[in-house]
């Protein structure tokens, strides 16, 4: 008695703060079993919450894309240690990935948080949790339980075995993700290789499974989280053609590269030059590279919404031509399937000339959103000698006490809005001034069919002066150096 106790009063609700209310009910509640119906209670009306609270917004989705997948109806499912982490911390990571199964296209009914020193060997959480488990998944309808943690088969089976639905890690939504939203070529094949790399050592637990889960459909939207990409299918494929496809896709892979060093060398080539705009998943990175340039970039309230890099042409107040880069939002225990493609997706970072590091201003994990990126810049070849620019966003969602503590914190940072437009013409001119300026200055008398490269000028240059003489063009300007050599040879 005294164990079953003790075990309920470690299992914490992930949503706890917001049902405060419920809470002080229960405290004055003396009778046990009142305060197990109490308990029941809670986690019913909380089902309801997780719902409201969790899900975030399906609203903003309008696209079929969106319409067509099926909703699944997830639990999640975390194991913490007072070791490692603390209870807040547990909590926000199970609230992350409560937003990544919503990116996913998945309805979170309910989710369970267990203390325990380390995961049940045979069935991660205990085995008396596993039971709770199994009747959380038949009151909620549930067709899905999503584990906070990278998995083992045989935990996974065994979870599968007792609650009777299809059990997935936080990976499998990651890759489920990426595989949804990938749409460059290189973008694909990066996440098929992502997908088989995963897949590869669990193969002998997935047959079962799908067979249950996705019946004999072919791969695709309808197979739900964790079977879309190359799925079912592909699963059939023994090893050796895993292997052997994997081959093939790092080939693909690497032939691809200079396609996308020329794109990058081409804007190098033009003397323009870009910002890029990093950050968390879901800082606001779209909405505020919009808000910068006025373009109307895809935003939508999920992670992962950006998953290829888009550029967006931003003009100076001197009227210089410069370049933003929208790039794929950073996440901390990014799988490791995933890192590879993540980073060949971010290193065209390392040939722009400000970065630019947006922050949700309104995250309850600031600091820890801070260090993942700052980790993952570190890791990419050259960009430690790149400017750097780090921008809170979302300060309309913060009080003013907060705004005050970040802005000890950060004395150099900018606050900004995306959304209100606060602080959008400083952060404008904070970057504008990291900007490298061009230094070849050039006094030169143009023929009057010089006209294109004037533009040019007028583009990526910063001009003095400008005259239509008699006898030609009189310009005076800054230029790089490859347009300097232009106009000099044009030069009468
Ligand atoms: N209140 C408020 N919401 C914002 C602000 N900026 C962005 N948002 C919202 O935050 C959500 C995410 O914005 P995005 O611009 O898509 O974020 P992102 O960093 O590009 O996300 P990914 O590309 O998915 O990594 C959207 O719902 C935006 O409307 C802001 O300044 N204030
Ligand atoms: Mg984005």
């Amino acid at each position: 008695m005294a164990e079953t106790e003790n075990k309920a009063s470690e299992q914490f609700d992930v949503f706890e703060r917001q049902s405060a209310v419920l809470e002080e009910q229960s405290e004055q509640a003396s009778d046990r079993e009142l305060e197990q119906q109490d308990w029941q209670n809670r986690v019913e009306r909380n089902a309801m919450r997780h719902v409201a609270n969790l899900v975030g917004n399906h609203a903003d989705r309008t696209d079929v894309e969106y319409q067509k997948a099926r909703l699944e109806r997830v639990i999640l499912v975390g194991v913490w240690s007072s070791y490692e982490t603390t209870q807040t911390q547990a909590e926000e990571s199970l609230r992350e990935l409560a937003a990544l199964a919503d990116t996913a296209g998945a309805e979170v009914v309910d989710g369970l948080l267990q203390r325990r020193d380390h995961p049940d060997a045979a069935t991660y959480i205990g085995s008396g949790k596993a039971k709770e488990l199994a009747q959380m998944v038949e009151s909620n309808d549930a067709d899905t339980i999503i584990v906070n943690a990278d998995l083992p088969p045989s935990q996974r089976r065994a979870l599968e075995k007792l609650t009777g639905i299809h059990v997935i890690d936080r990976t499998a939504v990651i890759l489920d993700i990426f595989a949804q939203h990938a749409t460059s070529r290189e973008g694909k094949a990066q996440v098929e290789l992502a997908q088989l790399q995963y897949m590869l050592p669990r193969l002998r637990g997935w047959g079962q499974t799908l067979s249950r889960q996705a019946g004999g459909q072919s791969a695709g939207q309808m197979g739900g989280i964790g079977s879309r990409g190359p799925g079912e299918t592909k699963l059939e494929m023994n090893r050796r053609v895993i292997h052997k496809r994997i081959s093939k896709l790092k080939a693909d892979i690497a032939a691809m590269e200079p396609t996308r060093r020329t794109k990058r060398d081409s804007r190098r080539r033009n003397d323009i030059p870009t910002v890029s705009v990093v950050g968390y998943t879901n800082a606001g990175k779209s909405s505020l590279t919009n808000a910068l340039t006025g373009s109307q970039e895809l935003v939508r309230n999920a992670l992962f919404a950006t998953l290829d890099t888009a550029v967006r042409s931003a003009k100076t107040r001197s009227g210089r031509t410069y370049a933003y880069a929208d790039t794929v939002g950073f996440v901390s225990d990014l799988p490791t399937q995933l890192v590879e493609a993540f980073k060949s997706t971010l290193e065209e970072i390392s040939s722009s000339d400000v970065i630019l590091h947006v922050v949700d201003a309104s995250s309850l994990d600031v600091d820890a959103h801070i260090s993942t990126v700052n980790e993952i810049l570190a890791d990419i070849d050259g960009v430690e000698q790149i400017p750097r620019l780090l921008a809170f966003n979302k300060v309309d969602l913060i009080t003013q006490a907060q705004l005050h503590r970040l802005k000890e914190l950060y004395p150099d940072a900018a606050f900004v809005s995306a959304t209100s437009g606060v602080g959008i013409e400083q952060l404008q001119h904070a970057v504008e001034a990291l900007l490298p300026r061009p230094h070849v200055r050039v006094d030169v008398l143009l023929p009057y069919d010089a006209g294109a490269l004037v533009a040019q000028v007028r583009m990526a240059g910063q001009i003095e002066q400008l005259d239509y003489e008699d006898e030609g063009i009189h310009l005076q300007a800054f230029v790089g150096d490859s347009l300097a050599a232009k106009l000099l040879a044009a030069s009468q």
